[in-house]
């Protein structure tokens, strides 16, 4: 049973089910968005209950799809649930959960990556920063295509305290599948830290774990010695590495939380000593390099 409180308890009337949507709305799956859609309400239900007490809670859903997880919110008495899905053919079965939980569902034809949540929620529902998270919830169960780049869009937010986070500390429970049409999903719960652990800017810090990861079978200072330019490489990767107290042969994914933020706050120094290096990209010295080669009829340009 879903909480009472002073919102009452609320459960959605009989409805056809998701699989009798999705035959009655003709919503197959299409392979090349990656859809792949939970028909179980008891899995949506688990997943949903990972979120928290939502009582009293609005929630953003991102990718709906047929409503699976959206029915399972809808009977968690929440205070409004926002809805913000791309394909249009979902929407007449959105719509048929809205009639069914009037004033509960606002449905959006839209694309998560654009859309602009700061204003879709009341004010009194913002917190300070440093205060408890907000009535604010993100839930989703997206694609790996669409939920990689909106949860590094959704980091340099909590970073800049804007998007989804200008409500304060917003929570954020998210589904990532490990393959199209497998059904087992890891659910992930984030909540913005007061503190980051690491205190430098979002771009830089994106940059740093981004090259680390480049060579991600071999040991990390190929990966990071791309960072500097060609002719300084060797010197500049020994010294990030010593400075930040960091063995060469480790590899990426055993670089802990720490390691990162050695090598963030050494690699800023270095920057801040040579303002060109942040801007350096090690794909566009080869890329010119190649060109230059081709211009003199040479394609065995040199390798960055
Ligand atoms: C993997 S399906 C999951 C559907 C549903 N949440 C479920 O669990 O059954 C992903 C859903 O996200 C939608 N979607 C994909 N990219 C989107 C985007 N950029 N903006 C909004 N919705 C998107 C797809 O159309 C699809 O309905």
């Amino acid at each position: 049973m879903a909480s009472s409180g002073m919102l009452g308890t609320f459960r959605l009337p009989p409805l056809p089910t998701i699989r009798e949507i999705i035959k009655l709305f003709g919503l197959r799956a299409v392979k090349q968005l990656s859809q792949n859609f939970l028909l179980d309400l008891r899995l949506t239900d688990k997943i949903v209950r990972k979120a928290g007490n939502l009582a009293g809670v609005y929630v953003y859903e991102v990718g709906p799809g047929p409503g699976g997880i959206t029915r399972s919110i809808l009977n968690a008495n929440i205070a409004e649930l926002l809805v913000v899905e791309k394909d249009t053919r979902f929407i007449p079965g959105l719509q048929m959960l809205s009639d069914a939980a009037p004033g509960r569902l606002r449905i959006v034809h839209g694309d998560v990556l654009t859309y602009k949540i700061e204003k879709a929620f009341p004010n009194h529902v913002r917190r300070q920063w440093e205060d408890d998270p907000p009535n604010v919830h993100i839930i989703g169960n997206l694609p790996f295509s669409v939920s990689t780049p909106l949860i590094i869009k959704w980091l340099e937010n909590v970073s800049l305290k804007n998007g989804p986070f200008t409500y304060g500390r917003t929570k954020m429970t998210l589904t990532f599948q490990k393959e199209v049409a497998e059904v087992d999903v890891g659910v992930v719960h984030f909540t913005p830290l007061i503190q980051p652990k690491i205190e430098q800017p979002f771009k830089l810090v994106e940059k740093v774990v981004q090259y680390a990861f480049q060579f991600r079978r071999k040991y990390c200072h190929q990966g990071l010695g791309m960072l500097f330019p060609k002719a300084q490489r060797l010197e500049n990767t020994g010294k990030l590495l010593q400075l930040a107290d960091i063995d060469p042969t480790l590899r990426p994914i055993h670089l802990s939380l720490m390691h990162f933020k050695s090598l963030c706050d050494v690699y800023r120094k270095m920057c801040d000593e040579d303002p060109q290096l942040f801007t350096y990209n090690f794909r566009e010295e080869l890329k010119q390099k190649r060109r230059k080669g081709q211009e003199k009829g040479d394609d065995t340009a040199e390798e960055c």
